[in-house]
C-alpha cells in the first residue's frame, strides 16, 4: 500500500506502459488502470491497454487493480478491484469476487464501518488534498479525516488520495494512513521514477516516525 500508482490513458502525456515501467521501477508498490473522464478509451481499447498494463505488473510482480468496471476485472481475471459508494452493490460485488482485493472509496468512520464490515481489503480516503483530477470529489479533508478514522478504531488497511505529492506524503502516512495513492504527481512528472522513488522514501521516512 505505501506508494499505490492510479492512471488511466488520460492521465498520461507519453504512452501509458513507458508511464508505468518507470514508476514501477521507481518503486510502486501497487497498481490501479483507472480510465475515467471524457473522451477515455472504451470496449477493446480499453482491454488492450489493460492487457499491457496488467503484463507490466505481472512482471514486476505488482498486483494490478481495476476501478469500477467488474466486468473488465474479471475477463482479465485481474488481481482485485476498486470501487466508490455509488458504484454499485459493495456486498453483492464481494459476493462475486471473494478471493480478490477489494478496495472501497470512503469519507468517514460511518462509510468506513460498512466497508470493513463487508469486508472490504483496504480504503481509499479522500480527497486529502485539492486535486483537479477527479471533478466530482468530495470536500477536501485534510491528513486529519485518517487520525479521525484511527480513533474511532478503524484498523484496516488506508490509502490517502487526493492531491498528494513527494511534499505531504510524509503528513498522511504520520497521520495513520499506510500508504498514498497518487495520479498526477507520478503521471504527469517528467520522470515518473524519480517521482515514484521521492514518494515512496517520504513514506518509508514516516513509517520510522510511527
Ligand atoms: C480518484 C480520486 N479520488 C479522490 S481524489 C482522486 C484523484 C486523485 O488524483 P491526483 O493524485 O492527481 O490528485
Ligand atoms: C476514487 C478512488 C479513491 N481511492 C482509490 C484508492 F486509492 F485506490 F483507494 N481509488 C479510486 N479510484
Amino acid at each position: 500500500m505505501k506508494v499505490y500508482f492510479i492512471m488511466g490513458s488520460l492521465n498520461c502525456k507519453e504512452a501509458p506502459e513507458l508511464v508505468l515501467e518507470k514508476a514501477l521501477k521507481g518503486g510502486v508498490t501497487l497498481f490501479q488502470y483507472r480510465e475515467k473522464g471524457e473522451g477515455c478509451l472504451s470496449s477493446a481499447d480499453k482491454k488492450a491497454l489493460a492487457l499491457q498494463l496488467q503484463k507490466i505488473c505481472r512482471k514486476n510482480h505488482v498486483p494490478f487493480i481495476v476501478n469500477d468496471d467488474l466486468d473488465l476485472m474479471i475477463s482479465l481475471n485481474a488481481d482485485g478491484l476498486h470501487v466508490g459508494q455509488e458504484d454499485g452493490d459493495i456486498r453483492e460485488i464481494r459476493r462475486r469476487i471473494p478471493d480478490k482485493i477489494l478496495g472501497v472509496s470512503v469519507h468517514n468512520a460511518e462509510e468506513a464501518q460498512t466497508a470493513v464490515q463487508i469486508g472490504a481489503d483496504y480504503l481509499g480516503v479522500g480527497p486529502i488534498y485539492a486535486t483537479s483530477t477527479k471533478l466530482d470529489t468530495r470536500d477536501v479533508m485534510g491528513f486529519s479525516v485518517v487520525k479521525e478514522l484511527r480513533a474511532k478504531g478503524i484498523t484496516a488497511p488506508i490509502v490517502g488520495i487526493g492531491g498528494i505529492k513527494e511534499e505531504n506524503a510524509f503528513d498522511v502516512v504520520e497521520a495513520g494512513a499506510d500508504g498514498v495513492s497518487v495520479i498526477t504527481a507520478i503521471s504527469h512528472h517528467e520522470d515518473p521514477e524519480r517521482a515514484a522513488r521521492g514518494l515512496l522514501q517520504q513514506v518509508e521516512e514516516a513509517y520510522k516516525e510511527r
